[in-house]
């Protein structure tokens, strides 16, 4: 069911410094950061032959991701994201597999304007899993 690996997402406490580093010392292709309220994020997007580098860094009040920063303030390795084809058919086949779809289960459009969910860590083994539809 899962196909392409879409992306690994990094939290930084520093975007502009790490934006800096993936383009200046790693010499990676970077955009240029956008922000995303309705996730309550502020991405960055490293473009690698074969994949992508999220880069992320908490926006607003309400972040989803501003306790993970907390926890790991100098930044950490903070999901995976691999695409399928029909992301409804696949939230459907892992729910009722008991895996648990993240908020109200309804896909909010992502960063590159497709469907996503997020499936719990603990259900896959300590790591946070995006599922975006291709
Ligand atoms: C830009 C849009 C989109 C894209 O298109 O690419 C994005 O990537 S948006 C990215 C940000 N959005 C999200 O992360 C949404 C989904 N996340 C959540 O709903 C929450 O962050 C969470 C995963 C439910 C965690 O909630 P939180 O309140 O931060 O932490 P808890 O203390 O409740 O955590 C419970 C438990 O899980 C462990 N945990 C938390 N985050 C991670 C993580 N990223 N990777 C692995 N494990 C994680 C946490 O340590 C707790 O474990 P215990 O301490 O053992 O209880
Ligand atoms: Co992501």
């Amino acid at each position: 069911m899962i196909g392409r690996l879409n992306h690994v997402a990094i939290v930084v406490p520093d975007l502009a410094a790490a934006s800096g580093t993936y383009r200046d010392t790693l010499g990676a292709r970077v955009s240029a950061p956008v922000d995303l309220p309705a996730h309550g994020v502020t991405t960055v997007f490293v473009e690698l032959p074969n994949t992508k580098i999220e880069l992320l860094h908490p926006l607003g009040a309400d972040s989803p991701i501003a306790k993970f920063l907390e926890k790991n303030p100098s930044g950490g390795i903070h999901h995976i994201c691999y695409e399928v084809e029909d992301i409804l058919a696949a939230r459907d086949r892992l729910k009722a597999q008991g895996m648990r779809v993240l908020g109200d289960g309804e896909p909010k459009i992502g960063a590159h304007d497709r469907p996503v969910l997020f499936l719990h860590p603990k259900d896959l083994f300590g790591t946070l899993v995006e599922l975006e539809q291709a």
